[in-house]
């Protein structure tokens, strides 16, 4: 199979009517060949109605789709270039692994020698030739997934479309999973378009993660800008690890804006909006710090607030606190500042965080720049 980069997937203003329910509204997006691109985002929110438009099992109401620059839209699944492979991987009982993969080259009418050779070389680079000639249901769902994906590879599309590919695994499977699909990704260079709810997975796979509701795209970026430049309150809650706030505009200055809300104040960085208008920020629930102490009466960026739930994650440790400027708001600290400092239900503590780690959503957003490092997350090969 070609190592060359192919594969470039783009979608104008695609919409989706099921009757009155609209499940996709004027998508827009450009994914460049050879991306690993996750379509993220909770249940109904169109992921999967936007995956089987561009591997043309459903027709647009409004829009078009281009593959490698043509215009795809009224075309055929199977002349598009595209594999789907489905969430409950679809292999067919009675037949052999071998058959199962072997199966489209045989609906093409590829001659049997060179569909075996050919399924065997799609079921060595999943690690499952030593299974060819057992059937599905004497494998592990693990090893079912792998041959589903040799199945969806074996007619060499340029784009491969995977619908929540790990959700039926267990969590230590599926971690292992998610580096055998980046290893796959990377041998084969196509472009992988994959579906997830999971926004651990999109983290840990993509390098172009979009963000969707209600049928629209809500952000597109890498991991890193998705996560620590999410554009909307809904980005910043969905993807987790951030607190969302808001305030008033008060004053606004070159560098800072001043925000007030009841009794507290808040300084975020400098947003371009109106005194009186209501900006939402968020600040990342490990960069904010723990006081025991009350906060000073008319300190910035700090918040009394009583613990509600001590969450012990391995690694860190997840507090949950009320407070009436936020309905959720987590503190995480590692296992070690806890152990050092612990604090229990009940307690009063106060909350703290830098200028600099408020981030505004929204219609007034923060313009900061990127970081210039973030490029580099998901392209090293993953060992398990
Ligand atoms: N065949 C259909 N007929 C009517 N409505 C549909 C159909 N398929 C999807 N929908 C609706 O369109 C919306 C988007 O569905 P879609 O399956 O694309 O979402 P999703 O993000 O993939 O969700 P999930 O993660 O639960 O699979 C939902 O509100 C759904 O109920």
């Amino acid at each position: 199979m070609t190592k060359e980069k192919r594969g470039a997937v783009e979608l104008i203003a695609v919409t989706k009517h099921y009757g009155e329910a609209v499940a996709v509204d004027g998508v827009n997006l450009k994914v460049a060949a050879g991306s690993y691109c996750c379509l993220l985002g909770p249940s109904g929110c169109g992921k999967t109605s936007t995956l089987r438009i561009i591997a043309g099992h459903e027709s647009v109401t409004e829009g078009d789709v281009l593959i490698a620059n043509k215009n795809v839209t009224l075309r055929h699944p199977s002349l598009r270039g595209t594999a789907l492979m489905f969430q409950n991987y679809a292999l067919f009982p009675h037949l052999s692994c071998e058959d199962n993969v072997a199966f489209g080259l045989k609906m093409r009418g590829v001659p049997k020698a060179e569909r075996r050779a050919q399924a065997l070389e799609m079921l060595r680079l999943v690690q499952m030739d030593a299974y060819k000639d057992r059937r599905p249901d004497q494998l592990s769902g693990g090893q079912q997934q792998r041959v589903a994906l040799a199945r969806a590879l074996i007619t060499k599309p340029e784009v491969l479309l995977l619908d929540e590919p790990l959700s039926a695994l267990d969590p230590f499977l599926r971690v292992k999973m998610r580096a055998e699909l980046k290893r796959i990704h990377r041998e084969l260079g196509l472009t992988f378009i994959h579906v997830t709810h999971s926004q651990e997975e999109a983290m840990a796979l993509a390098d172009l993660v979009v963000v969707m509701n209600g049928g629209r795209v809500e952000q597109t970026g890498s991991p890193w800008e998705v996560f620590n430049r999410p554009k909307t309150e809904f980005v910043a809650r969905f993807i987790g690890g951030h607190n969302v706030m808001s305030g008033r505009v008060t004053r606004v200055e070159m560098a800072n804006t001043l925000l007030t809300a009841g009794e507290y104040q808040f300084i975020v960085p400098h947003v371009n909006a109106p005194a009186g208008s209501e900006v939402f920020f968020s600040v990342r629930a490990d960069r904010v710090s723990m006081g025991l102490e009350a906060a000073d009466p008319g300190s910035s960026n700090a918040l009394s607030a009583t613990v509600r739930a001590v969450e012990y994650q391995g690694t860190q440790v997840r507090i949950g606190l009320e407070c009436q400027e936020a309905d959720e708001f987590s503190i995480v600290v590692s296992d070690r500042e806890f152990s050092e400092r612990p604090v229990s239900i009940g307690d009063r503590i106060t909350a703290k965080w830098e200028v600099g780690d408020a981030h505004c959503v929204g219609p007034y957003q923060t313009q900061e720049s990127g970081n210039p490092n973030h490029t580099q997350f998901n392209q090293e090969v993953l060992h398990v």
